[in-house]
């Protein structure tokens, strides 16, 4: 079957607002669906609600009403233990320890789950493969590069081998030439693994390239404004960021945003 196509979503928000203590309407009624193996952008201007959005979907803070499901687990009746989900977060920030080795970093979701070092270290060491940082494994963050840094972030996130990823702008703090190289590493791995992403983002560039599928969002109250197609065919590399099937859609997600940007100044 084709990714994403004729099954039940993987993750159904369904109206979902969210207010905070202080009155802020971070979220009104969103809807979203999204199937398994689709790449999705949530783009919007700053404060649309994409990280509270992100953080519902993850568990981390709930929905003051409307409704989170997951349907496709509920078909196979197979609800994941201890409400896991199987979800890995990635952050702006790579958030590692400091006083812990590249191997230490990226075995710590597996040692939460009580799993000892030798038997997380074959999964640990395929997670630094993936990023390609095998040769790194006993080195320290303070020895690593930002891009270095972000790619142990991800390992951390790739090794307890989640179905779903979110990341929150992971990208946004570095430079454009290794962000550029982590959107190409990030989109051969999704091919090669098949994993659902949704991806925070206020780059038209890095949703275009990057997704399938493009949430537009706009502020105040934070809201979907439109969700479109990407439809370009992967793998996905240097050239089509000139090519005019591109520039095309990185017009049309520009004016999208351009719409919500006046539409969030309005409101
Ligand atoms: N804990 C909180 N208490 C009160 N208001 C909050 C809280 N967290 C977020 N907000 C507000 O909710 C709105 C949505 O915030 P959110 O961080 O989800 O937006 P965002 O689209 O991710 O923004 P950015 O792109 O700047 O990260 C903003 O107005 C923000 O100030």
């Amino acid at each position: 079957m084709a990714r994403g196509e004729n099954s039940a979503p993987i993750i159904s928000l369904k109206k979902v607002s969210k207010v905070f203590a202080n009155g802020t309407v971070a979220l009104k009624e969103m809807s979203l669906d999204i199937k398994r193996g689709e790449f999705v952008s949530l783009l919007g201007p700053s404060g649309c609600g994409k990280s509270t959005a992100l953080r519902i979907i993850a568990g981390l803070s709930t929905a003051s009403s409307g409704s989170v499901t997951w349907p496709e687990e509920a078909r196979r009746g197979k609800p994941a233990e201890d409400g896991g989900h199987e979800i890995s977060f990635v952050f702006q920030e790579p958030t590692l320890m400091p006083w812990a080795t590249v191997f230490g970093n990226v075995w710590l979701p597996l040692r939460l789950k009580g799993v000892s070092k030798r038997a997380a270290r074959d999964d640990v060491i395929a997670a630094l493969e993936m990023v390609g940082l095998e040769d790194f494994a006993d080195s320290y963050p303070r020895e690593l590069s930002g891009g270095m840094k972000m790619r142990v972030s991800i390992a951390r996130a790739l090794v307890t081998k989640p179905r779903l990823l979110l990341m929150d702008e992971p990208f946004a703090a570095l430079d454009e030439i290794t962000r550029f190289k982590l959107n190409n590493d990030l989109l051969h791995l999704w091919e090669k693994f098949g994993w659902t992403v949704i991806f925070v983002t206020h780059s038209v560039f890095e949703s275009v390239y990057l997704s399938n599928r493009i949430v537009v969002m706009a502020a105040r109250p934070g809201r979907v404004v439109e969700d479109m197609a990407v439809d370009a065919p992967y793998p996905r590399e240097e050239e089509f960021r000139t090519s005019p099937v591109y520039n095309d859609y990185c017009r049309k997600a520009s004016n999208a945003l351009h719409d919500a940007m006046e539409a969030s100044a309005e409101a």
